[in-house]
């Protein structure tokens, strides 16, 4: 399986409607772009007509009912969205979500006919520890549902340490931890081979075309640098030369 490269811009709880006109101009023929921004913001993003995908930045396991403030994955889908963030960090971290409630996250969502992007990662005192790969296998173990498919799923390697910090993990430690995913997965899924790998951890348009050179490394997930078109745009550019 061939898939195309894949630029994903995580705008976190960020952005007004005024944000939206940032994405009038990207896009492109040769990798996948796309735009997670606010739940807010799904379907006035989705119906502008733009050349980006949308997603979503979380959703409930639950098809529907009393649940206030939740959002299902039928609902994202409705409002647009073809793609959902499951397992960030900052949710794992924030809202105590754990390895199970994300992967029951993911069944509800391929279910419904989303494409999940689970993210995994280490923190800083893991990675001191020396317990990085036991961490991200525990994980991917545990957040990644057995009905994943290199089409359905996709999965963003975060370490916390990088995120939002302008640190980013080095060459080496990008190409070790994917190359543990790619083996990892692939103990569990035929298909792996064509699962998508994403790094994320302060990409920005200066490092971009050293990461996407890295092996098993199949796009970014952004955050700070995916809000200005100005910013983005180079980093698709790379991963377009890169594919
Ligand atoms: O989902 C995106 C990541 O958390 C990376 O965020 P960042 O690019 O601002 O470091």
């Amino acid at each position: 399986m061939d898939m195309k490269k894949l630029a994903a811009g995580n705008w976190k709880m960020n952005g007004t409607r005024a944000a939206l006109a940032e994405v009038d101009g990207l896009g492109s023929d040769r990798v996948e772009v796309l735009i997670c921004p606010p739940a807010t913001l799904i379907a006035p993003l989705a119906d502008r007509g733009s050349r980006v995908l949308v997603g979503g930045q979380d959703c409930d396991a639950r098809a529907e009912g009393a649940h206030t403030g939740d959002i299902a994955a039928a609902q994202l889908l409705d409002a647009g969205a073809s793609h959902v963030i499951l397992g960030h960090s900052e949710r794992r971290a924030d809202h105590g979500e754990t390895d199970a409630q994300v992967a029951a996250k993911a069944v509800a969502a391929h279910q419904a006919g989303l494409v999940t992007i689970i993210c995994v990662g280490e923190t800083e005192a893991q990675r001191d520890a020396g317990e990085t790969l036991a961490v991200i296998a525990a994980q991917l173990a545990g957040s990644v549902p057995d009905c994943a498919t290199a089409t359905n799923t996709v999965v963003a390697y975060e370490p916390v340490w990088a995120i939002g910090t302008g640190r980013t993990a080095d060459a080496s430690q990008i190409a070790e931890v994917h190359g543990a995913m790619r083996q990892t997965l692939a103990a569990r899924f035929a298909d792996a081979d064509g699962m998508r790998l994403l790094y994320g951890g302060s990409v920005k348009a200066g490092n971009a075309a050293e990461i996407f050179a890295i092996p098993n490394v199949d796009g970014a997930l952004v955050g700070g640098a995916s809000l200005k078109a100005a910013d983005f745009s180079p980093i698709i550019a790379a991963l377009e030369a890169a594919q």
